[in-house]
């Protein structure tokens, strides 16, 4: 059996190493894209996450089973990498402007890591409910990279191409994995029209006193402080959700906006840091989550891997997972 996947970004590359890991050989398996690990374009959200693991994602099962499949497993990931690799634990805390939904809350305190609900007494003016644990940071860029080549070094084929219609892949392999982001969409033979960007802008910042995220989440806007690992001291600094925003450009006021809620939510960031680079990318949302299906075509088996949103890298390797259960056809 072969494989080929359409997509490089965190998505396709959580696939080959699923792949991998069950026992397929890296010679079976081609990667397709338009964009590589290294590239930089609004239609490759992957460089430009934040990132790490936070309650970002829906209160769904399936999603909340593939967050903790994820967040058990990066360890595992980490090991095969090696330090340096733009993946290490910082510690989290999370505030909410609003309750959260009781299902998330029991479903990250059964496995996070030093897990503790903050006392109410302790929460800043406006919170209602907040939490700590020990998190995953991923510093996106390098990560990307560190892990393709470790796919590369196992014989897996990298190939640069615009695909117009999915059924093109079949020329590489008899199963084909669709992980193309915000770009499914608009993939020929396969266009989702369920899937929608919704807009981020980042603010890079140098901070060598900043190790711990801090995120708040408000009623329509997310406040977010991200330390990237292997980065000489980067903090990512967001953030916004903004559904159905196509806009790759950045704005001033929103780098200002960013600053001051950021740094009223950590005082410690200041409120003039040293700017290293404004950034946006666009989440790919999708009406009715996450998708991962099997669809038989004509000339093979097309899985869907899509609509992976703000929770590419903390439940992508979840999503992926199913998805080569399902092309390998094991029981669910
Ligand atoms: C500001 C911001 C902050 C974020 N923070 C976090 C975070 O902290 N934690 C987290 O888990 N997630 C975060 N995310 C979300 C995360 O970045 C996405 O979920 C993830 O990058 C999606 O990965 P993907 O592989 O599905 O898509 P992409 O990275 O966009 O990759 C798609 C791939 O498909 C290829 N492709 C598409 N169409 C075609 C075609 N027709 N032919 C050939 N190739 C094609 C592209 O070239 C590319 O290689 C954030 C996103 C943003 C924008």
């Amino acid at each position: 059996m072969t494989f080929a996947i359409v997509g490089c970004g965190i998505v396709g590359l959580y696939t080959a190493l699923n792949l991998v890991e069950s026992g397929v050989k890296g010679s079976e398996i081609t990667i397709v894209a338009e964009y590589l690990p290294g590239d930089q374009s609004i239609n490759y959200t992957s460089p430009w996450a934040g990132g790490n693991f936070s309650c970002i994602s829906p209160d769904d099962a399936q999603t909340l089973h593939f967050d903790e499949t994820t967040y058990k497993h990066l360890a595992a990931i980490r090991k095969v990498l090696g330090p340096g690799c733009g993946l290490d634990r910082r510690p989290s805390t999370e505030y909410w402007d609003y309750l959260p939904d009781q299902r998330k809350i029991d479903s990250l305190s059964s496995y996070l890591q030093d897990f503790a609900i903050i006392p109410s007494s302790q929460l800043p003016q406006g919170v209602v409910f907040g939490i700590k644990y020990l998190s995953w940071n991923f510093n996106c860029p390098k990560f990307l990279e560190v892990l393709k080549e470790y796919l590369a070094s196992t014989g897996i084929v990298f190939v640069r191409r615009k695909i117009q219609n999915v059924d093109e892949m079949f020329e590489f392999a008899s199963t084909v994995f669709n992980c193309t982001g915000i770009g499914a969409r608009a993939l020929g033979g396969a266009e989702d029209k369920n899937i929608y960007p919704a807009r981020g802008q980042v603010v890079v910042i140098k901070a060598p006193h900043i190790n711990e995220n801090r995120m708040r989440w408000g009623p329509e806007d997310v406040t977010y402080i991200i330390p990237r690992p292997d980065s000489q001291s980067q903090v990512v600094l967001g953030g916004y959700l903004q559904a159905n925003n196509w806009c790759a450009d950045t704005w001033k006021t929103e780098t200002d906006d960013i600053i001051r809620r950021t740094s009223q939510l950590f005082p410690e960031i200041g409120k003039e840091p040293e700017i290293l680079r404004v950034a946006c990318g666009l989440r790919p949302s999708r009406q009715g989550g996450v998708r991962v299906e099997k669809e038989q075509r004509a000339k093979g088996l097309l899985i869907h891997v899509s609509g992976l949103s703000g929770y590419g890298y903390q439940a992508g390797y979840g999503a992926a997972r199913r998805a080569v259960r399902l092309a390998k056809s094991y029981k669910l």
